[in-house]
């Protein structure tokens, strides 16, 4: 009989939560005719995101240094175009460097396109190496491009957003960035120092029906990637290699649909999934499915990381009898 009535209760209570639902779940943003500005665009994920964006009606500006680099991937972006309105601009600038530059740039953006609707953080790299060899620098550009890159933009049009009770602000961080692996200790930190912002903001701007969705991409196919590879200790390596790569395309995607619906988290696979319930602490929960999932899951995906983590102390173990054994230099793959 209590039994009866106890799940009774859980019924109820499952349904009244689902009844409220509409009060977190934001409506979706419309694509098309919006101006969505991607910093990072002209590379990588940025660019499949600005394409991704593209194919559904968006006018996009990208952002980042190298003028010609911006130029190649505006005409690729520009094949995908619905119709013959579409605009993609380009600007060239640093994203971490001084304020002032970045704000004139969003300036120009809006200018030409009308107010931002949706901000992509894209711009940013990854350095790996152990604490002692990573130079001091590194962790100061790290921080610079990683985090400050993804403030500055942000901090220039969160003002319109909020006046316009229109935006969403999406932030790059990374699997890196929801728990520190050997070789990342300057990346990492600028990763966790994201999704901090990313929660502080979201609870600013909600009553403005601002929205801010923090992606956690795995490995993705990509020029940074390689780059990164070029130095990437052997540890390192054979610790990512727990989650297989995925295709920019396949990670934009899904940034993009979880930007539109206002998610605040975003994550693709099954290894995406099992780390952002484990470490979703007291972040935002933007459906009441998300939250009964991560109440439900959060303990036995604890257990499973404990396997992980037992894995990865062997790996890096191992590697060191290796490196004793053979002499080898204690350096990188
Ligand atoms: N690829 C991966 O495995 C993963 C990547 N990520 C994150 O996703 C983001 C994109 O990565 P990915 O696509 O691999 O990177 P890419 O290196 O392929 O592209 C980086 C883009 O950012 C721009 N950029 C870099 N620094 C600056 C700067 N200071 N100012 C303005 N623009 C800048 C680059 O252009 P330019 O150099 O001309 O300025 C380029 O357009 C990064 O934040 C990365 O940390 C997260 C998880 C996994
Ligand atoms: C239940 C628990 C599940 C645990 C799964 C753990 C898997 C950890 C693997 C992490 C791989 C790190 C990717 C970093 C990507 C990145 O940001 C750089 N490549 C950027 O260039």
């Amino acid at each position: 009989m209590l039994l009866l009535i106890a799940g009774t209760c859980l019924v109820a209570f499952v349904l009244l939560l689902y009844m409220l639902s509409p009060l977190i779940s934001p409506k979706p943003l419309a694509l098309p005719g919006a101006h969505v500005v991607v910093t990072g665009g002209s590379s990588g994920i940025g660019k499949c995101i600005a394409i991704e964006c593209y194919k559904q009606g968006a006018f996009i500006t990208l952002v980042a240094r190298n003028e010609e680099r911006l130029l190649q991937a505006k005409k690729e972006i520009e094949k995908h175009s619905i119709n013959d309105k579409q605009v993609v601009l380009c600007i060239s600038v640093d994203v971490s460097q001084d304020y002032s530059q970045v704000e004139n740039v969003i300036k120009q953006a809006q200018e030409k396109l009308g107010p931002v609707d949706m901000l992509i953080n894209c711009a940013g790299m990854a350095v790996s190496g152990k604490f002692e060899d990573v130079e001091v620098s590194t962790f100061e550009k790290l921080m610079s491009i990683n985090y400050l890159g993804s403030v500055y933009p942000s901090r220039a049009v969160i003002t319109t957003m909020k006046e316009r009770r229109v935006g969403r602000i999406v932030f790059l961080s990374s699997q890196a960035g929801q728990v520190g692996l050997f070789g990342y200790t300057a990346y990492s930190p600028s990763k966790f120092a994201i999704k901090g912002l990313a929660e502080a903001l979201q609870m600013e701007v909600k009553p403005y029906n601002v929205y801010v969705t923090v992606a956690y991409p795995p490995d993705t196919d990509t020029p940074g990637f390689a780059e990164e590879n070029k130095t990437k200790p052997l540890e390192t390596r054979l610790i990512s290699e727990t989650t297989s790569i995925c295709a920019p395309e396949q990670v934009a995607k899904q940034i993009v649909k979880d930007a539109i619906q206002g998610n605040f988290n975003s994550s693709v696979g099954s290894d995406g999934y099992m780390l952002s319930s484990l470490t979703c602490g007291m972040s935002p929960v933007t459906s009441i499915t998300e939250g009964l999932q991560q109440v439900v899951t959060m303990g036995l995906f604890r257990m499973i990381s404990l396997f992980y983590l037992g894995s990865f102390d062997n790996i890096i173990r191992r590697c060191m009898i290796e490196r004793t054994k053979y002499g080898t230099a204690d350096k990188t793959a």
